[in-house]
C-alpha cells in the first residue's frame, strides 16, 4: 500500500491563533500588545522620556512647539489645560522661572487643570477641574492673579476609535479652549492647542485669526506620523473682541 503523502509544516502563519491581545493606542486605534510594546520600544522620545525623568513623551512636544515660537518666557503667566500626567508642566517650570533677559531670575506663574488627580509638579499650581465649568474663567484669573500670557491645551477625549467622532470632540475640546482663551489671556497673549485633522479645523482658525495677528498650524517632530494631530500656535492676542 502506497504511504500517505507527509503533511507539510505550516509556516504562512495563517490558521494559527494570534495569542497577543489588542490593546487600544492613545488615538483609539486597535493594536495587537506586541506590536505596541515594539513601537513603545522603538520609539526614541518613549525612551528619552524614562532617562530624563519626564512623564511622558508628550513634553517633548511642547519642547519642540516653544523652542520654535518661544512662548514660555520667563515671568510668563501659563494655563495648561489638560495637564494629566504633567509632563507639559514638567518642561513650562523651568522656561517661566528662568534667567530673564533684563533684571535678574524671573518667577513665572502656572496652572494646571485636569478631570483627574495629578502628581504634583514642584512650582506648578494644580486643580482637578473641568475647564469647560461655566466660572473655569474666573477661577484662572484668580489663580493666576491676573490674565495669562500663555494658554495652552493639549486636551484630548478619552478615544471612540472612530475617526471623525474623535475629531469632532477634539474640536469641541479646541473651541471651549479657545473661547476660554479669549477670556483670561491678555494683550499679545499666545493660544497653543493639539487638534486632529478631519474637517472641522476651519470654523477654529477663522475665528482665532480674528482674535490673533498670526495663526500657524505645524506637527512637531516628537509627534508621531502616523497620527493626523497637528498644532495650533496663535501670538499676538488682540485682546477684547
Ligand atoms: C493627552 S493628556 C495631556 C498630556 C499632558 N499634556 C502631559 O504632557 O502630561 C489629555 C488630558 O486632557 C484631559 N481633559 C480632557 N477633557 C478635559 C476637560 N474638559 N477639562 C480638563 N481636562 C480635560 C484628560 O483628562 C487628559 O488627562
Amino acid at each position: 500500500m502506497a504511504k500517505p503523502p507527509a503533511k507539510k509544516k505550516n509556516t504562512s502563519g495563517r490558521g494559527q491563533r494570534d495569542l497577543t491581545v489588542k490593546v487600544k493606542t492613545a488615538r483609539g486605534r486597535k493594536m495587537s500588545s506586541t506590536l505596541w510594546l515594539q513601537r513603545q520600544l522603538n520609539d526614541p522620545y518613549v525612551q528619552r522620556a524614562q532617562n530624563e525623568g519626564m512623564r511622558g513623551r508628550a513634553a517633548y512636544k511642547i519642547m519642540e512647539l516653544d523652542d520654535k515660537f518661544r512662548f514660555l518666557v520667563p515671568g510668563a503667566r501659563v494655563v495648561d489645560l489638560g495637564c494629566a500626567p504633567g509632563g507639559w508642566l514638567q518642561v513650562a517650570v523651568p522656561r517661566i522661572n528662568a534667567l530673564g533677559t533684563k533684571s535678574g531670575k524671573a518667577v513665572g506663574r502656572i496652572i494646571g487643570l485636569d478631570l483627574q488627580e495629578v502628581e504634583p509638579v514642584p512650582g506648578a499650581e494644580i486643580h482637578v477641574l473641568d475647564f469647560m465649568e461655566s466660572d473655569a474663567d474666573l477661577l484662572v484669573k484668580q489663580w493666576l492673579d491676573g490674565p495669562a500670557d500663555v494658554v495652552m491645551s493639549d486636551m484630548a477625549a478619552s478615544a471612540s476609535g472612530h475617526k471623525q467622532t474623535d475629531h469632532n470632540r477634539i474640536m469641541a475640546l479646541c473651541e471651549a479652549a479657545a473661547e476660554l482663551a479669549f477670556d483670561v489671556l491678555t494683550p499679545g497673549g499666545t493660544f497653543v492647542a493639539k487638534v486632529l485633522a478631519g474637517g472641522a479645523e476651519g470654523d477654529l482658525q477663522k475665528r482665532l485669526k480674528q482674535n490673533f495677528t498670526k495663526v500657524v498650524n505645524v506637527k512637531p517632530p516628537a509627534s508621531r506620523s502616523d497620527s493626523s494631530e497637528k498644532f495650533v500656535v496663535a501670538t499676538g492676542f488682540r485682546g477684547e473682541s
